[in-house]
């Protein structure tokens, strides 16, 4: 990498300028390096950015916790005596943290650095389209990537500021449980860390102004919710939070709810309301690069208004999970590189919310294929219909695959246990364009859940059992001995 000093300010010109060190920045970086392109990446907090340490990484480690409490209480359902679990939460705050631990090396300063890559540990901002300032340095780079991930997005309910309220950021520094945990946001953020603190022992309440999971098919919502409310978790869906206020036992909300107002007391608050890119302090408007109400304004190759300059992962304001994020690095890679045009395509990007029972899907919903098909075939299979789901306990479930014309997979969603590693081969054959009959044609282990899709594209050959035709050609083949 080219660097000049002219006795005051040093001058890095890389190929590649990436701004944030989280799970977008981190992959587009170790690309570039690994085919030896010049690259600086710059980080103003904690490499690895939210998934590592505010993210996914501690929300898995808390819902990995709760499990194990689950699993002790419904021991018995197997004949297996464990009683009450005892949760000593310092512990489980212990384990959090060491697990966050075991991954951090493979985000450090120190192994990016031995990768190739320069880092600067500092706050970067655009002062002109082609120029970001770091930690006293100037970086003129060929291309910018800006992957500053997002933050909570606060709504204006009067009193919060001082009511006092946990985020993300706060939420897994907690050593000792809320013993009533509020949620404002039923997505998947509100509702992983509202099953997680209820099993270790808090009571929880979520309210949301819409439709809590929103964003899945509502049948197959269903029943994730209704193992939440099983479980004793009090969900308030299209219900207005009008005030906070601090009280002596924590938070107190007034709610306008369908069924009319509600005063709801609770010894800590939670805002998991939505996240928007972050773009503020970044001089954006020096660099010619504009902004939407969600994060940085890019198009479908994931380019900003400045032609040099590219947004990924959260800051794009689009798709927010770290999947997503580290495909957005490989497609700007690509173009950045080898010059391949880049083009975000959302349908094969899959999503999971890790609740018990998960919650995961890839491509169209039955909605959005019939907007954009005539013809769209619906499938299904409960868990209930499978011997694996049984043995576990755990026939709470469907899968529901939305398919086209001659088969062809245009979306799954699955509600049920290990629903997130299910997707995975849906999301392979979305990806692939495939159809019902590939599936089909493949052979699953018995006994497995991956056979509940299996079971559902099989009933979708079956009328053809039936078929005059089809038998007429059995008939004729059967005089051949
Ligand atoms: C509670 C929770 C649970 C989640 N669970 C999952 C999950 O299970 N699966 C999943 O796929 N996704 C999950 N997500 C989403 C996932 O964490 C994000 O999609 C992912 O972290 C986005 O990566 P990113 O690189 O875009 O942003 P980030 O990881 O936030 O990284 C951005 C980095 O940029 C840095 N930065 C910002 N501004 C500047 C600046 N001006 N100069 C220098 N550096 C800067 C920040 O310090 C930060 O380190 C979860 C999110 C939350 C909040
Ligand atoms: N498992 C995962 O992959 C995972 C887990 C957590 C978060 N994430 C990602 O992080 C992002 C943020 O997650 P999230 O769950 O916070 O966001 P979200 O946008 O999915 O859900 C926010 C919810 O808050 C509600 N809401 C907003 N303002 C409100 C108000 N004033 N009063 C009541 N309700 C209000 C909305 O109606 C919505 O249902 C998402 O894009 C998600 O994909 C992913």
């Amino acid at each position: 990498m080219v660097e000049k000093t002219d006795g005051v300010t040093t001058v890095l010109h890389p190929d590649i300028c990436v701004i944030g060190g989280g799970s977008a920045g981190l992959s587009l970086a170790a690309g570039a390096a690994a085919f030896g392109v010049p690259v600086v990446l710059i980080e103003r907090g904690r490499m690895g950015g939210d998934c590592l340490n505010t993210g996914c990484v501690p929300s898995k480690a808390l819902i990995a916790a709760a499990r194990h409490a689950h699993a002790v209480r419904k021991a018995a359902e197997f004949g297996v005596s464990a009683g009450e679990p005892v949760i000593d939460f310092e512990k489980v705050h212990a384990h959090v943290r060491s697990v966050i631990a075991a991954i951090a090396p493979n985000d450090s300063v120190e192994r990016f650095t031995a990768m190739g890559v320069r880092v600067i540990e500092a706050e970067a901002r655009f002062v002109d389209r082609d120029t970001v300032m770091a930690g006293g340095l100037t970086i003129r780079a060929r291309r910018f990537v800006i992957a500053t991930g997002s933050s909570t997005i606060v709504p204006p309910i009067p009193g919060l500021a001082d009511a006092g309220y946990l985020t993300n950021e706060t939420l897994f520094d907690l050593t000792r449980p809320p013993e009533h945990l509020l949620v404002i946001g039923a997505g998947p953020a509100g509702l992983e860390m509202a099953q997680a603190h209820r099993r270790l022992g808090a009571k929880v309440t979520v309210i949301d102004a819409g439709r809590a999971l929103s964003g899945e098919d509502p049948e197959l919502a269903r029943i994730v919710l209704d193992r939440l409310r099983g479980e004793g978790i009090v969900i308030w869906e299209h219900a207005l939070v009008l005030a906070a206020e601090k009280t002596a036992g924590g938070v107190r909300l007034q709610c306008e709810t369908e069924t009319g107002s509600v005063t709801i007391d609770g010894s800590a608050l939670l805002l998991t309301t939505g996240r928007r890119g972050n773009t503020a302090g970044l001089g954006l408007e020096a660099a010619d690069v504009g902004v939407t109400a969600n994060g940085i304004a890019v198009d479908a190759s994931l380019r900003t208004g400045n032609r040099r300059v590219y947004a990924i992962g959260d800051a794009a304001g689009g798709l927010q999970f770290t999947h997503a994020a580290n495909y957005h690095a490989s497609l700007v890679l690509r173009e950045i590189l080898f010059r391949l045009p880049a083009r975000e395509n959302r349908d094969i990007v899959p999503r999971a919310t890790f609740t018990d029972p998960e919650i995961a899907a890839v491509g169209l919903g039955e909605d959005e294929a019939r907007r954009r098909y005539r013809q769209v075939n619906i499938l299904r299979w409960p868990y209930a219909e499978n011997d694996r789901a049984q043995a576990e306990r755990a026939t709470g479930g469907l899968i529901k695959i939305v398919a086209g014309r001659r088969g062809r997979i245009l979306g799954v969603t699955i509600a049920g246990a290990g629903a997130a590693e299910m997707i995975n081969m849906w999301s392979m054959a979305i990806a692939n364009g495939q159809g019902l009959r590939h599936v089909r044609g493949a052979v699953a282990p018995y006994p497995t859940m991956t056979e509940i899709g299996k079971r559902a594209v099989i009933a979708y050959y079956t009328p053809l059992t039936r078929k005059p035709a089809v038998r007429a050609i059995i008939r004729l083949l059967r005089r051949f001995g």
